[in-house]
């Protein structure tokens, strides 16, 4: 007994802990020492306190000395734990009972005997749980980390199925507009839809997909402003909206001149539905027109006052006649019936998003060029074009429609070549070899074009920015990157023939061009009139024909 006193004594004096020099505690900082793990002091009823085995040396080293201290570490040790410890200590208080000592936790402290026990008791039951513990962190690092390659996947697959958007303003709901853009999925329609997006409207985009192709509109598609519809204009459409802009009809000369009727209807009876959707929801209707009302034109550059030269029952009357009389019902909605109307006179635009068979006259030299064919050039080439790259007419579409001027608008680029001196400028900025053909003249071809934009400069305050050569570079970086993409679907399209030859039937030349569109040798459509009848029947199967009746 007095050996143990002796001991106990040593202890008290190499104690050193930060907590004993803190509280300045001699017993407590012993029994520290003594039941190594445990805290100084025990627990309220006499039970000495002991730190969790998980939870370490720092724990007990740092508790308070105090026993009358509020016992957060049993707590977070468990209630089993606990208990196991208590147990012990009975157990060892059970067993020191002598003639002077009752056996309290003070005096099994004090018993080396008692001590050994518990060290070795307690001690081993912490290795064992450190052993497992130390197994259990060994286990969780080893699935750690054959987990997180997996993670890093999911996140990768996670990050390529979320649409990222192109940036889109807020708008408040006062300056937040709901806008319908028929055609909207076609060339012309697509870069509005973009700009519109991005300044922040709702806007719901109405194709047929004639000419128009959904992979324009892809990267909105589930974005929560945008809507796309597949519904042709020569069908009512109920919804509800602040701004219409009317642009759906086929553009280019051999896609309006493929089916003439359905051209008109699109031009006459979708313009009428437009109009009845704008009176009934008060919406303020654009139609995009074209410079194709001034037909062949006398007057040059052609201004907005000109009555223009078309003739009525020529290959491309549809179109010139279609677009004059819907520019006719504008008129006739806005003074009847109140409505709101904005006349867009569009002159040739081009730039990225036009079809591969588009066949006007931007992407056929393009196309060519880049794949080392004869540009063909109609006639001798002395005809007149100004090309507007497609980004200017869309926000000289934007400033007339919010603008006030109600009259015909003409949205161009005056900057005039000749035919042939476009296809040298698209030859040498292609860096290409090819050679230029000329072939026979297309019927009521006009002769000259030009716009006079003075009043979009004066009214509007538009005019175009982008130079032609800087314009052409984009489109033809376009069209290689398309020539591209087809190559490695082992298909490269020829550009369609865009001229309505004299002397020949609109069926044959149809026939021609729909057997090269159909991607089949082009003598399948020549030579006999088997293979005629033929190549008409395959037309008529054809879903593109069933679409245009
Ligand atoms: O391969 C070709 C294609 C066209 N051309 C000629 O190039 C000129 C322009 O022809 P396009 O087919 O590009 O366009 P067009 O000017 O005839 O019609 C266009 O006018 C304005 C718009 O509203 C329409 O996009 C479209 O109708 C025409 O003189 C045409 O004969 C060629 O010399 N070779």
């Amino acid at each position: 007994m007095r050996a143990a006193r002796r001991r106990l004594r040593r202890f008290g004096r190499r104690a050193t802990t930060r907590a004993g020099e803190g509280r300045g505690g001699r017993t407590p900082l012993r029994l520290r020492e003594r039941f190594p793990g445990s805290r100084a002091g025990g627990a309220a009823g006499g039970v000495p306190g002991a730190a969790c085995p998980g939870h370490g040396e720092q724990g007990a080293a740092a508790a308070p000395a105090d026993r009358h201290q509020p016992q957060e570490d049993e707590a977070a040790c468990g209630a089993r734990l606990h208990r196991l410890r208590r147990l012990l200590v009975w157990v060892l208080c059970g067993l020191h009972v002598t003639r002077r000592d009752r056996g309290s936790p003070v005096s099994i402290a004090r018993c080396s005997r008692c001590c050994r026990v518990y060290v070795a008791v307690w001690g081993n039951f912490v290795n064992m749980r450190s052993l497992q513990e130390n197994g259990d962190q060994k286990v969780d690092s080893k699935i750690e980390e054959a987990v997180a390659p997996l993670r890093e996947k999911i996140k990768d697959l996670e990050k390529s199925f979320t649409q990222k958007y192109p940036p889109v303003k807020f708008l408040s709901e006062k300056d937040r507009k709901r806008i319908l853009i028929t055609g909207g999925a076609g060339f012309v329609g697509s870069h509005l839809t973009d700009k519109l997006m991005m300044d922040g409207h709702e806007v719901t985009v109405v194709d047929n997909f004639f000419t128009g192709r959904k992979r324009n509109v892809e990267h909105w598609i589930g974005h929560e402003n945008f809507e796309l519809i597949n519904h042709d204009v020569v069908e009512p459409l109920y919804i509800e909206v602040d701004q219409i802009y009317h642009l759906a009809s086929p553009a280019s000369p051999p896609n309006y001149m493929y089916n003439p009727i359905k051209t008109l209807k699109t031009n006459t009876i979708g313009t009428l539905n437009m109009l009845g959707l704008a009176k009934r929801v008060g919406a303020r209707l654009l139609l995009a027109s074209t410079s194709e009302v001034y037909g062949d034109p006398e007057v040059h550059p052609q201004n907005e006052d000109y009555w223009g030269h078309v003739n009525p029952i020529g290959p491309r009357a549809c179109y010139d006649e279609g677009k004059r009389v819907a520019e006719t019902m504008c008129y006739a909605y806005m003074k009847q019936e109140g409505v709101e109307v904005r006349v867009a006179r569009i002159f040739n635009t081009f730039g990225p998003r036009m079809h591969m068979n588009d066949g006007r006259v931007v992407s056929n030299f393009i196309l060519q060029a880049l794949q080392g064919e004869p540009l063909t050039v109609y006639g001798p080439g002395t005809q007149t074009r100004a090309f507007q790259y497609v980004s200017d007419l869309v926000n000289g579409l934007v400033a007339l429609m919010n603008s006030n001027v109600s009259s015909p608008v003409n949205l161009g680029n005056p900057e005039e070549h000749t035919i042939l001196e476009f296809a040298q400028l698209i030859k040498k900025l292609v860096g290409s070899g090819s050679e230029i053909q000329f072939l026979s003249e297309a019927q009521d071809d006009p002769q000259k074009r030009k716009p006079d934009i003075r009043k979009a400069k004066l009214l509007l305050g538009w005019e175009p920015v982008v130079p032609l050569e800087e314009g052409l570079n984009k489109a033809i970086h376009y069209f290689r990157k398309e020539l591209e993409y087809q190559a490695n679907n082992q298909y490269i399209p020829k550009p369609k023939p865009a001229r309505m030859k004299k002397g020949r039937d609109r069926l044959w030349d149809l026939a021609v061009s729909h057997s090269k569109h159909m991607g089949t040798r082009e003598g399948h459509a020549s030579g006999s009139i088997r293979d005629r009848a033929q190549t008409l029947v395959v037309i008529k199967h054809s879903a593109c024909f069933t679409q245009m009746r």
